[in-house]
């Protein structure tokens, strides 16, 4: 099991040990379900968590590419949307809440939605993450750092023109109570107000990757696929989280 952690150089700031430390134990901390699961066996992840975040306006076409980056890169796709519909689905004690949110074309508080990501992170073997349709906005994106702890590697953005996703979404016809014309507006306003400030953080950070999110799906995919196909070059060694992997070493105890 993970247990400590030392630094390589004495030059790194404490608060940047105090935060890759923080990062560690909550990765580890997402572990406790498959450890449980193990019957006691303690089985830590061996791969820090490699995160895209998956942007863009509704009907943009986020889910469609999705699935084609989960069949070329073995991501494991998180769909926000899904996981507050099976909520809803399910029954739970926030169902109904979730779906009279979702009507109105509004953001469901964000510890909900976090809780519901995190438990599929925790269940989840792999360790690539395609996170759909989050943050939607910037209570969102703070709350997710707060409660898993950690950053995207990588943030997609389907820019895609408002005409193409409303003819897009009414066309969909997946029964979705929220594919009408008047909930579009709502959410195309939701959209413009609060999701374009989280894109633009990304921006700033040098995360983002805006996507033409025009012509046919695999035109699109054309797009994303030296994304992660350019990830996926580096080494093993540096991939997932250089300043981690170069600075610290985590002394195996077990
Ligand atoms: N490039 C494309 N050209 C035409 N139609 C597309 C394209 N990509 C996706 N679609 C279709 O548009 C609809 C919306 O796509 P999708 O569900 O992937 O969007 P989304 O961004 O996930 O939307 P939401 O935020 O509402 O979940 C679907 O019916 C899908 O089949
Ligand atoms: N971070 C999120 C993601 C989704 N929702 C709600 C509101 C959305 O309109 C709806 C559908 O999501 P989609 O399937 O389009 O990604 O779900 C939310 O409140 N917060
Ligand atoms: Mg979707």
């Amino acid at each position: 099991m993970w247990r400590r952690v030392a630094s390589l150089s004495s030059s790194i700031s404490s608060s940047f040990l105090a935060q890759t430390a923080s990062r560690l134990n909550t990765w580890e901390s997402l572990t406790t379900g498959i450890a449980q699961q193990a019957k006691g066996v303690i089985a830590p992840k061996e791969k820090t968590p490699f995160i895209t975040f998956v942007l863009g306006g509704p009907g943009s076409g986020k889910g469609t590419q999705c699935i084609k980056i989960v069949e070329t890169f073995g991501f494991a796709h998180l769909s926000a949307g899904d996981l507050l519909r099976r909520e809803i689905a399910s029954k739970s004690a926030d169902g109904a809440m979730i779906l009279n949110t979702i009507k109105e074309g509004k953001i469901v508080p964000s510890q909900v939605t976090v809780k519901l990501i995190q438990k599929e992170m925790e269940l989840s073997d792999n360790h690539k993450f395609l996170i759909d349709g989050f943050p939607r906005t910037e209570e969102n994106r703070v709350s997710f750092e707060q409660i898993i702890g950690v950053e995207p590697n990588v943030v997609l953005f389907f820019d895609c023109p408002e005409e193409e996703m409303v003819k897009r979404v009414l066309n969909r016809n997946e029964g979705r109570v929220d594919d009408n014309l008047e909930t579009i507006k709502k959410r195309l306003t939701v959209f413009q107000a609060l999701s374009l400030p989280v894109i633009n953080y990304y921006s700033e950070k040098g995360k983002l990757y805006t996507i033409k999110a025009i012509g046919t799906e695999d035109e699109i995919f054309e797009q994303v696929r030296p994304i992660f196909a350019a990830f996926e070059a580096i080494p093993l060694n540096t991939r997932w989280n250089w300043n981690i992997s170069a600075l610290v070493v985590v002394i195996d105890m077990s």
